[in-house]
């Protein structure tokens, strides 16, 4: 029996986890007749502006899943737009390739630009990245200006317009149309990839790095393809540039055509695909104006002073609207619908007898915290048996009980002079609770982030499954089923709580990018957002399955921290301090929860501070003191063991075994 048993007949959830894909639908549909009627009805003006909207949506919707998804700033997309433009222009002019050879040429080149960039500096923490592509930007301006090959100053000039079908795309209208499926295209794989389990996991490694990769995350290997996938839009806006204005110069590489970027996605919002195109358009737009407004205002003024401009839309847009018009149009949005819940609600009070069997026919089978085969609790409604205890699924363990699992072995950890955990060994054995217990700052927390690769050892090894894992980065150990919780809460804000227990469905999920952008993991995710709800019901949260994460008392979050990381199927448990916050209710609820798991096989390391809570749950229990391992067995010789007494209280050892029974007696 496998930690949880999946539910035969999983469907679709009802509750709007996932983002509508009618609003998609139709949303994609408009677009398309806008593109279609525009040439008709639109001034040359306004088509100029649209052709140029359309081009620089490209590198916008890059930017927006670079910044918004993968929480990484770039301030030089303008380069890789550039680096695109000009190995097109090249392969066309000086190679005399095909146009679509030359294009992918184009977009290649500015991904292979961005692996090159990103490969190095998306492994440091922090504005690295930001630093490194402003660098890139003035890098590749520098050079084509001047580079006798890139034509300098001048740049590279007289290759032809694009054909299809042997007809020349030769105005505006035909331009925008050419343009256009592009967009659309890459709209809706960058949709697609906002919602797939990829797109999640990013958003939670915004939301918290540690707890991503404690679920099985691979945050570098996300990051680097999001930058290079976004480096390859850029690029194929700069294919299309280069063929609209017919010549590519240094100027394509300069810093304010980042700006204008970085003001699309901002204005638009975000990591909102749609609010990327929208800014587009009202950039350009803007970008219009002000070239008629700035030289009107300030006499003589060149394109220079446009900045200006930009920059103080850009200040007004963080100060008024940080979340921009995507934020806007969410917040109307969800007014609407709260009036018009609100009036059917009222309707509904005037008919006699509105209870309505609403679903009633096809509501869903669960075999989760339920009978297998039978209509489901509804969410909210807590599975228990009969004391109120949850029900608690299986395990699967993939060792014999008693088995070493997790071998520490002279585990140390130095800060400077400070030395948090020094020279520490145990082993956990399969199918058991260890409790790690010492007194603040004994080094718990300390062993609990090297066992999970939060951070790296002085000296010593930690062996999970027969592996060592010690200085690895956490989701190394977490694929192979080591899973924990924090100390200090790591909740994944972005999202609902449903959102944070189906990224503990991580590790079992298979799908990539590339399956993620084509929408072809629908089953996978349906399935895992099934087994998620099913666990939260069994952890009495299905009433609050679709509240933000963050909004949630303290408590609650811990108990949904609890559930996220069993959802991820763990082999081994590790829990800090899980009982912090807790009522008292909740904590003889998680108490005979672990109990529970561990009878059913799993293991489980617990620090805790609820000494008396530790000594009744633990098999073997580990003391630490000042970073050293004082006292390492059974609760009974641990509870004795004078120098764990001292260590607890400080003062002698009968008065200080006395103030312990008396703590544990009123715990
Ligand atoms: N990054 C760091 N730099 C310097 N010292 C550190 C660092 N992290 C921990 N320490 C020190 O290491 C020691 C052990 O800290 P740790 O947080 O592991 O203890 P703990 O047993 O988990 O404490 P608590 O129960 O209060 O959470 C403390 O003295 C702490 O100040």
């Amino acid at each position: 029996m496998t930690l949880l048993q999946k539910s035969p007949g999983a469907v679709r959830s009802k509750t709007g986890f996932w983002p509508n894909n009618r609003a998609t639908i139709i949303g994609v549909s408009i677009l398309t007749l806008v593109v279609i009627i525009l040439p008709f009805t639109a001034t040359s003006t306004m088509m100029n502006i649209a052709v140029f909207s359309m081009i620089f949506a490209l590198p916008a919707i890059g930017l927006s899943l670079l910044m918004g998804l993968a929480g990484q700033v770039s301030l030089g997309q303008a380069a890789f737009f550039a680096i695109g433009a000009y190995t097109h222009a090249i392969l066309l002019q000086k190679f005399e390739m095909p146009g679509v050879v030359a294009a992918v040429g184009g977009v290649v080149a500015a991904m292979l630009a961005a692996l090159l960039v990103g490969l190095p500096m998306l492994r440091l923490r922090g504005h690295y990245l930001a630093l490194a592509t402003l660098g890139l930007g003035f890098i590749v301006m520098i050079a084509v200006r001047e580079w006798e090959f890139t034509g300098r100053t001048t740049g590279i000039y007289g290759f032809g317009r694009p054909e299809v079908f042997g007809i020349p795309i030769d105005n505006n209208g035909l331009f925008f149309w050419y343009v256009a499926p592009f967009v659309i295209v890459g709209l809706v794989l960058a949709l697609n990839l906002t919602r797939s389990r990829a797109g999640r996991a990013l958003s939670s490694v915004n939301d918290s790095e540690l707890a991503a990769e404690s679920l099985g995350v691979n945050t570098y290997a996300l990051r680097v393809k999001v930058f290079t996938l976004s480096a390859g839009l850029a690029g194929l806006g700069g294919v299309f540039y280069a063929y609209q204005v017919q010549i590519v110069s240094p100027q394509m590489a300069e810093f304010n055509v980042s700006v204008e970027l970085l003001l699309m996605v901002v204005l638009g919002g975000l990591g909102s695909v749609w609010g990327a195109i929208a800014g587009a358009f009202i950039v350009e737009l803007l970008s219009e104006g002000l070239r008629d407004l700035i030289p009107a205002i300030i006499p003589g003024a060149t394109g220079e002073v446009q900045l200006i401009g930009y920059g103080l839309v850009l200040i007004l847009v963080i100060l008024l609207l940080p979340g921009g018009l995507y934020q806007a149009v969410r917040t109307v949005w969800a007014a609407i619908r709260r009036r018009t819940a609100a009036r059917r609600v009222a309707a509904a009070a005037l008919v006699p007898d509105g209870t309505a069997d609403a679903g009633a026919g096809d509501a869903p089978t669960r075999a989760f915290g339920g009978v297998p085969g039978e209509p489901a609790a509804p969410h909210g409604a807590a599975a228990v048996d009969e004391e109120g205890v949850p029900n608690v699924p299986g395990v699967s363990t993939p060792l014999a009980e008693g088995e070493a699992i997790l071998e520490v072995r002279g585990l140390t950890k130095r800060y400077g002079g400070v030395v948090a955990v020094d020279d520490v060994s145990f082993t956990v054995p399969a199918g058991r609770i260890m409790g790690l217990i010492g007194p603040n700052g004994a080094g718990k927390t300390t062993c609990f982030n090297m066992i999970t690769g939060a951070i790296t050892p002085t000296s010593g090894t930690v062996t999970f499954l027969g592996e060592e894992v010690q200085g690895r980065k956490p989701h190394v150990g977490a694929v192979r089923g080591l899973t924990r919780t924090f100390q200090n809460l790591q909740v994944f804000s972005s999202t609902d709580v449903v959102g944070n227990v189906y990224m503990g469905r991580y590790r079992e999920g298979r799908a990539g990018i590339i399956r993620g952008m084509l929408g072809l993991q629908g089953r996978e995710q349906y399935r895992n957002e099934e087994i998620a709800r099913d666990l939260l019901d069994t952890m009495r949260l299905g009433d609050v399955a679709e509240l933000a994460a963050g909004d949630l008392p303290f408590g609650r979050q811990r108990m949904m921290e609890v559930c996220r990381a069993l959802a991820s199927e763990p082999a081994l448990l590790l829990l800090d301090e899980p009982m912090a916050g807790l009522s008292g209710k909740e904590r003889e609820m998680l108490a005979s929860l672990l109990r529970a798991l561990r009878d059913a096989g799993l293991t489980i390391v617990l620090v805790e501070h609820d000494v008396a809570q530790v000594l009744a749950l633990a098999d073997t229990v580990a003391v630490l003191d000042d970073g050293v391992l004082i006292a390492y067995g059974e609760p009974e010789a641990v509870r004795n063991d004078p120098a764990v007494i001292v260590a607890y209280l400080g003062t002698d050892a009968d008065e200080a075994k006395h103030e312990l029974e008396e703590l544990e007696e009123h715990a």
